[in-house]
């Protein structure tokens, strides 16, 4: 055994022995809070880390989880199980009614409505006399786990231990599988992911709701911890600071959340005793020191400590590729493919105005299958925007695209991902810190179903296998198969336009759209993509690509479609379209 699996193994082991030991019971009740607070933070870490979505409300669902217990047992006398469970459903249910009403809304709008909520869950709590007002409810039971009454902090202490690890394994095993992937697309890559049919406002829902059902639990824990419950400790202060453990620990990282929650609360705990004595005054002065370590964060350190910490340790610990075991998966099944010239994509009259620029003006092609059509015309004649146009990215002005006899018009681009369209980008799209193999995979997304449960619960294993061995094959098709395990984000620009092919084909398409996929490429590999392309001709697929190297359109494709300043100029054949004084001169920019 190396030791990198020895390690956590043997720190597993000091975590649960500590408390049989003779240890401080100012340690023990450190590490209970430490435990509660990383439960909180690992919500926000798939929250904010990952999904990019910044919330200052988690405290007010720790108050929800924790005030629902107390009022349960308190009030009702029914067991602290009980609690948790129906703390858990309430969670749940505000928590989704919150995330439908401000997950739609972007930039600053929705911190600021995490904020609005915060205070008004809190003062809720602070002014209803059923809840206690100020002085909350007191006389909270212990919970009874196994038979033994966790009266006291080393016995609750395992409790919160076995259920802030298990969550952080579910989180880690959630963020590696097929809605862990859509997950990690939210921050930055939501276009890409819509185009390979993922809902990614279902998924901002769905990391919403856990991270509020993670802040209920901790709630739950600290109520029957404290056996006393107080609007104070689910204010928008402590949501603040929730947020400040998961950048302090590292915001893109589960365990990043341990350390920020551990850092967070030594740090806070010593000042509060170094401060006042060493300044001769009594006062939160230690909020002072944390604001301004917070900044010091943000400024040298945004990633926070883990990435520094695994950086440091990666000596002793190196990093595991992935292990290549779906040799023998299962193929994934692939879709019934068009007849041969089948018309797949009628493109009729459209237009897209961007207030008084019309960019596509009444343009009109087909393409049938079996054929490669490229989309030429110099800068700015308005191609990609008749890709967005079919592909669902942008929403029509006029006109209607037809695709596989069904008008597509008005759908979005997940919608016509699932009828068989993908696509790759002008500017190319990708989750950078995820590995080749990964993003690819992410193509394979509407050929598969594991979703979030399982995903939490590792079952989806069996699945996972087909899904890389369907990236592995259509990154070896493209001639990336050497660079699957690399980094996205490492590679360069051409490389990286190769995997979004190897992505879109993971889709099983039945029309590839390419934008500008040469760019980039060195001659040989040019070649390749064009044998590669030559290859999915013939088993029936169509192309249609904008590109501007004029010596790979005009060996590869059937038709060519010139556009200009919006407007078709001319459609036919290669060599027509090459001998065209009109086609020269458009792009010489002079009269015609
Ligand atoms: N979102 C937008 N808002 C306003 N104008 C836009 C938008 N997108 C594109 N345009 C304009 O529409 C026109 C067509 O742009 P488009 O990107 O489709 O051209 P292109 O043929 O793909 O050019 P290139 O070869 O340089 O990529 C340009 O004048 C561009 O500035």
């Amino acid at each position: 055994m190396n030791l990198r699996k020895i390690a956590p193994l043997a720190g597993l082991a000091l975590l649960f022995a500590l408390p049989v030991l003779p240890v401080p019971e100012f340690w023990i009740t450190q590490l209970n809070y430490i435990g509660l607070f990383a439960l909180v933070s690992a919500g926000l870490v798939l929250l904010t880390g990952v999904g990019g979505l910044t919330s200052f409300g988690q405290a007010a669902f720790v108050g929800l989880g924790a005030y629902t217990t107390a009022v349960l047992c308190t009030h009702y006398a029914l067991s602290p199980w009980v609690g948790l469970l129906v703390g858990l459903a309430i969670t749940a249910v505000i928590a989704l009614m919150l995330a439908l009403l401000t997950l739609r809304m972007s930039g600053h709008y929705l911190p600021l409505a995490t904020i609005a909520w915060a205070l008004s869950l809190n003062y809720t709590m602070a002014n209803m006399e059923f809840l206690g007002k100020y002085d909350g409810i007191q006389g909270l039971p212990p919970i009874h786990a196994l038979g033994i009454s966790l009266q006291d902090g080393r016995a609750i202490y395992y409790l919160i231990w076995v259920i802030a690890l298990l969550a952080a394994w579910g989180l880690c095993n959630l963020l590696d599988s097929r809605p862990g992937r859509a997950i990690r697309a939210l921050n930055g890559a939501t276009t890409m992911a819509e185009a390979m049919g993922v809902s990614t406002f279902r998924y901002k829902v769905v990391i919403f709701v856990l991270a509020a059902l993670l802040a209920s639990v901790s709630g739950w824990l600290f109520a029957h911890l404290q056996r006393t419950v107080n609007p104070s400790p689910f204010g928008l202060k402590m949501g603040i600071e929730y947020l400040f453990m998961a950048v302090v620990g590292g915001v893109g990282t589960v365990w990043g959340a341990f350390v920020g929650a551990g850092v967070f609360k030594i740090i806070e705990d010593q000042l509060k005793e170094i401060l006042p004595a060493l300044l001769g005054s009594s006062g939160n002065f230690e909020i002072i020191v944390l604001g301004i370590v917070l900044v010091l964060i943000i400024k040298y350190a945004p990633k926070g400590i883990w990435p520094y910490a695994t950086a440091a340790l990666a000596r002793w610990f190196p990093a595991e590729q992935r292990q290549r075991d779906w040799q023998d998966a299962a193929p994934l099944a692939t879709r019934p493919k068009p007849a041969a010239k089948e018309l797949l994509l009628e493109v009729d009259k459209v237009r897209k105005q961007f207030g008084g620029l019309v960019a596509v003006n009444d343009v009109s092609f087909q393409i049938h299958a079996g054929e490669i059509i490229g989309l030429i015309g110099p800068n700015g004649a308005g191609k990609s925007t008749t890709f967005n146009l079919i592909s669902g990215l942008l929403p029509l002005s006029s006109g209607q695209v037809s695709f596989r006899g069904q008008a597509v018009g008005g759908k979005p681009s997940r919608e016509i991902a699932r009828l068989g369209m993908s696509r790759t980008f002008q500017h190319v799209k990708m989750i950078a810190d995820m590995t080749v193999l990964e993003n690819v995979a992410l193509g394979t997304y509407l050929r598969s179903g594991k979703d979030t449960l399982q995903a939490l619960l590792r079952l989806d294993r069996e699945e996972e296998k087909r899904l890389f061995a369907e990236a592995e094959r259509q990154l070896q098709r493209i001639g990336m198969g050497e660079q699957m395990f690399e980094l996205a984000g490492n590679l360069a620009l051409g490389p990286q336009r190769l995997m979004e092919i190897a992505r879109a084909l993971c889709t099983d398409p039945a029309l590839l759209l390419l934008d500008e996929p040469a760019a980039g490429l060195r001659h040989k590999e040019k070649q390749a993509l064009g044998d590669v392309l030559r290859q999915l001709r013939q088993e029936g697929m169509s192309v249609l690509l904008v590109e501007h190297d004029m010596e790979f359109v005009m060996g590869l494709t059937d038709r060519i479609v010139v556009m200009e300043f919006g407007t078709k100029l001319i459609e036919g054949e290669p060599a027509v379209i090459q001998a065209s004084p009109i086609v020269r001169a458009a792009y010489l920019g002079t009269e015609h």
